[in-house]
């Protein structure tokens, strides 16, 4: 090293570490720019590319634009002016262009450039990207096995499958246009990857349980009346990232078969329903181990599966995407099922989003047009046709919500539009009752809310004595009707901290229900403490997200445990066992993902950074299924969430389409 490069290491460290210390830098970001320093020439600007690329991860994204770097990259970070400047000016000289970046980092012996030999190095530079490698394994992973899928051709017997599908689907849409469920199930047939994606209440299961049935039906190669045994070859697996989300698709796909059995009995679908077992979270199917990022399944050891549908895909993030497509055998199809409007996974990757960047125009090709023609009757309109990649050709986006209208339905098409007036217009319109919009909001407000939407439960709780003299099997029906009263209502913070973070709502929430003498506080856990887990344990069964309550142990006195519902049944463990939880009054919109709720409150807080986007506000109003209610602190605060588009740097794409 130089000493003109020493001098300014030396600053650049300084500064690091000073914003370190300010809060404004993740520790991990200093040391990882150490480290890689000290494994060869540790320049400058390289480390200033570290700090970012780490701050990045931070942030979910999986990679760094060199073009982000050479001009401001301020908006990806949230940083201020100020912040940004000092760090590249303590740097020293910096490359001024994306090809002087390019040029500098290929230098790097810590970064391997994707077209040379690989020694292994930490940072990989592929095009005007640069990754930490275990990303750049993982984004090539889902790309090349994406690109693979969607491309190999299935046969299909057009013929059939338009007798089928017009026996499956006897109601016409109801907004005229093409029948996109229809399209859908003919579309994930034509090769092994399906995607559909829709916002709440499209019908994503509705027509999945039918493309269920349109598999089971043509699986063999004679009529659907020798079903039986064709369809008894079909393995057919279930999954979605949180429990909840599995047991929800489970119990959705069984209604909807059970709704179609009587229409076609030579199906056997209620036989078909009960083959397929229960649907597990992708951490389960996959077969997770503590202490290790790997799974049981992978490549050498694939899953034994023809058919697996995965739900709330927008939750999945990079990692588990390429572990799901890498334990997948080839010839088994895939179908994901999302919302890509939604809140990107917490972890880094914005897949369901990446994958589904053309669905919103379509770009079905001359050759797709015509195979949908001839397998569904469905006329794709002109302005959805062009000339898309095979992915797009897979993909469809179900356009009607035949649940999720009104008020509530108006008001997240608006947000999601990025149509601040019109939203604006929606919240403070006549609702009928489905909408209330408090601002400007104090923390009182969010907490008289929180007192009307928990009492039912905890007097549920306390009516029955907490249910300690309720035995057996009346027991759990007890415990299922007090979490179900506890799931009608829920409050959601876009941040953890501040007195609009779930931290200090819950404190707040907590001593007001104490006040109101709904419920005894005595230490950590007490009766009715609603907890999150908030790391998978395996010792206990539970899982990131879960939720639970607390409540006497029937079998013990004095001791608490946690109840879960898993659908129609439950599962408990003793409150002490579970190590990782927190109170769950309050809870973030990101981990509230693949819920409902009938009365759902989103508190936005005045200052929120990046975090305050567009994607978190659609993500909220979507979890209301009856009563929306959102509080803001200035009116602003919304117009600027509606305004904010939530950015995640990925090469996905680029690589998909290479
Ligand atoms: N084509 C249709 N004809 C009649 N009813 C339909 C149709 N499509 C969907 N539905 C009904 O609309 C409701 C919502 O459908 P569904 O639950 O499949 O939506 P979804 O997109 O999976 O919702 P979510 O995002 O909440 O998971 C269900 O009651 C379903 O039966």
């Amino acid at each position: 090293m130089n000493t003109t490069d020493d001098t300014h290491c030396a600053a650049l460290l300084a500064r690091i570490d000073a914003l370190t210390e300010a809060g404004q830098l993740r520790r991990l970001s200093g040391a990882f720019a150490r480290f890689i320093a000290s494994l060869g020439h540790g320049s400058p600007p390289l480390m200033l590319a570290c700090v970012l690329l780490s701050e990045l991860e931070g942030r979910g994204h999986s990679c760094l634009l060199l073009s982000e770097l050479a001009g401001d990259p301020r908006a990806l970070l949230g940083w201020s002016e100020e912040d940004w400047s000092a760090l590249r000016t303590s740097a020293g000289p910096l490359p001024k262009s994306v090809a002087a970046w390019n040029a500098m980092l290929y230098q790097c012996d810590q970064v391997w450039p994707v077209q040379d030999l690989d020694f292994q190095q930490p940072l990989v530079l592929d095009g005007e990207r640069l990754y930490l490698r275990r990303y750049w394994r993982d984004e090539t992973t889902v790309a090349r096995a994406v690109r693979e899928r969607a491309a190999a051709p299935r046969l299909v017997d057009v013929g059939r499958v338009r007798h089928w599908l017009d026996t499956l689907f006897h109601h016409a849409p109801r907004e005229g246009g093409p029948d996109w469920q229809k399209i859908a199930c003919a579309a994930a047939l034509r090769s092994n990857l399906g995607i559909i994606t829709g916002g709440p209440g499209t019908g994503k299961t509705y027509t999945v349980a039918r493309l269920l049935a349109l598999l089971f039906a043509t699986a063999g190669g004679a009529s659907g009346a020798d079903l039986g045994s064709s369809a008894g070859g079909v393995r057919i697996a279930l999954a979605a990232p949180t429990g909840k989300a599995a047991a929800r698709l489970k119990q959705s796909i069984d209604n909807a078969l059970e709704e179609l059995a009587g229409r076609v009995p030579e199906l056997r679908l209620p036989e078909l329903a009960a083959r397929m077992g229960a649907a597990r979270t992708l951490h389960s199917l996959l077969g997770a181990r503590p202490d290790t990022r790997s799974f049981v399944h992978h490549r050498g050891n694939p899953l034994d599966v023809d058919v697996l549908i995965v739900d709330e895909a927008s939750m999945v993030h990079l990692e588990m995407m390429a572990a799901l497509l890498d334990a997948l055998p080839p010839n088994a199809r895939l179908i994901l099922l999302g919302d890509k409007d939604q809140l990107a996974s917490v972890e880094a990757g914005a897949v369901l989003g990446d994958l589904c960047h053309d669905a919103q125009a379509g770009g079905y090709s001359a050759a797709t047009v015509d195979y949908i023609r001839a397998a569904t009757g469905q006329e794709i309109p002109p302005g959805f046709q062009g000339a898309a990649g095979p992915l797009a050709q897979q993909t469809v986006m179900l356009r009607e919500s035949r649940r999720f209208g009104g008020p509530i339905g108006q008001l997240a098409l608006a947000v999601n539009a990025g149509d601040a007036a019109a939203a604006r217009a929606a919240l403070a319109s006549d609702s009928g009752g489905k909408l209330s919009w408090i601002d400007p909001a104090q923390q009182q407000d969010v907490l008289q809310l929180a007192l009307a939407g928990y009492q039912d439960y905890l007097r549920m709780i306390a009516r029955a004595g907490a249910g300690a003299d309720i035995g057996g099997e009346e027991h759990d029906a007890w415990v299922l009707q007090v979490l179900r009263s506890f799931e009608a209502f829920r409050i959601l913070c876009a941040v953890r901290e501040g007195e609009w973070g779930v931290t200090g709502l819950n404190e707040a929430i907590e001593q007001r229900l104490e006040a109101a003498g709904l419920l005894r506080k005595r230490g950590e856990w007490y009766v009715g403490r609603p907890v999150m887990v908030t790391r998978n344990d395996y010792g206990t069964g539970v899982f990131n997200g879960d939720i639970g309550l607390t409540l006497p142990d029937p079998a013990r006195a004095g001791s608490l445990r946690v109840y879960f519902s898993e659908g129609a049944s439950i599962r408990s463990v003793l409150a002490t066992r579970l190590r990782q939880v927190e109170t769950a009054f309050a809870m973030t919109v990101h981990k509230s993902q693949g819920s409902e709720f009938a009365h759902t409150v989103v508190a936005l807080p005045r200052e929120g950074g990046a975090v305050l986007a567009r994607e978190l506000v659609y993500t909220g109003i979507t979890r209301a299924k009856e009563h929306f209610t959102l509080c803001t602190p200035s009116a602003a605060v919304l117009d600027s969430a509606i305004a904010q588009r939530t950015q995640r740097a990925s090469g996905l794409r680029t690589l998909i389409s290479e």
